[in-house]
């Protein structure tokens, strides 16, 4: 469970004044998360979830939840924000931003089934094609994130792990990133964060990484996150290829895109590998707080480095 700001009965009910969602019955800290503080909150209108934004300052706000209202507006099942009575999208409560939204049925996923991976590539298909009939935002340099990231933790480094590191920087670089497609993307579509009853996608939450960049970037952290377990250190790449079979149902790759494939899963890996580690070398406390295990995603380098000729047909 993530809990960096908690929030009091009192205090919850009068933030909720500025809504039309009737009384509090009810709210309780949610036991999933990393980023942000988040409650399941029950009135006597509905139920929802409120997040206190951690991970993202309130200047991202607006990009990320216009974004999630594109989609919805497109026929994309996401969890939507609630307007307060102003009409704005998000308020402030205890120091932080804070977004009330609307909350799914369904539940997050640990070992999607490959019905569930096929809905996910469409779906991320889909959201693709609505991303690009957006009007283009400021996009995000992937490869100069990790490079700021990766030096500054550098020197917590084992030496293979820095080498590892220093290679997969050296192979970000060799990405033509400017050919790429791109647009606003989740960015974070991990089976934790899509709702499912049974194989029916209720919804995607958790938007709080979305930013523009290239939609490869995205199709290769849902692959990763799908399809590699880390458990058992293995990629099922039966599963890679119905995710990408129903996404490119919709959206087909074209050549810039093929070519950087395997690099691109190799960024995506690093990634989040990078952001692990940051949240264990550079601890933000909280009162209650989940942090991931770097490893799965080193194993995970690992792997996508003896193979890199992956393709996209293989
Ligand atoms: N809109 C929602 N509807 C239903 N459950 C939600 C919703 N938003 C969050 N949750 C629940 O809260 C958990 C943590 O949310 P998440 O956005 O992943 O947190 P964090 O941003 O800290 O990673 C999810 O795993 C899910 O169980
Ligand atoms: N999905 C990321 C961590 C981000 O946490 P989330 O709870 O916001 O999805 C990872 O697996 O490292």
């Amino acid at each position: 469970m993530s809990v960096y700001t908690p929030v009091t009965r009192e205090q919850l009910e009068r933030y909720l004044q500025q809504y039309s969602v009737g009384q509090l019955i009810d709210f309780q800290g949610i036991e999933a998360g990393v980023e942000n503080t988040n409650y399941f909150v029950t009135t006597n209108e509905g139920r929802f979830v409120l997040t206190l934004v951690e991970s993202v300052s309130a200047t991202q706000l607006p990009f990320i939840l216009d974004y999630i209202e594109q989609l919805t507006g497109n026929g994309v099942a996401c969890a939507s924000p609630i307007h307060l009575n102003t009409g704005e999208l998000y308020g402030q409560l205890n120091d932080r931003p804070a977004v009330l939204m609307s909350r799914l049925a369904g539940a997050p996923l640990d070992n999607p089934n490959d019905q569930q991976a096929s809905v996910i590539g469409l779906t991320l298909g889909q959201m693709h094609n609505v991303a690009d009939s957006l009007s283009p935002a400021q996009a995000v340099h992937i490869h100069h994130w990790c490079a700021d990231l990766g030096d500054q933790l550098m020197p917590h480094l084992a030496e293979e792990e820095q080498q590892i590191l220093h290679y997969n920087l050296q192979d970000t670089g060799q990405i033509a990133w400017d050919a790429l497609p791109s647009g606003p993307i989740h960015a974070d579509l991990f089976p934790d964060n899509a709702l499912f009853d049974g194989d029916q996608l209720c919804g995607l939450i958790d938007f709080y990484h979305a930013c523009s960049a290239p939609y490869l970037y995205d199709l290769c952290i849902t692959l990763n996150a799908w399809c590699y377990d880390e458990q058992s250190a293995t990629y099922d790449f039966n599963k890679a290829l119905l995710i990408l079979d129903s996404y490119q149902s919709v959206r087909p790759l074209n050549n810039d895109e093929q070519r950087s494939f395997s690099r691109m899963l190799q960024v995506a890996a690093m990634r989040f590998w990078l952001s692990r580690l940051r949240d264990i070398h550079f601890r933000k406390e909280g009162e209650v707080v989940t942090r991931k295990d770097p490893a799965g995603k080193l194993q995970l380098l690992k792997l996508l480095g003896e193979n890199q000729h992956l393709q996209m047909a293989s």
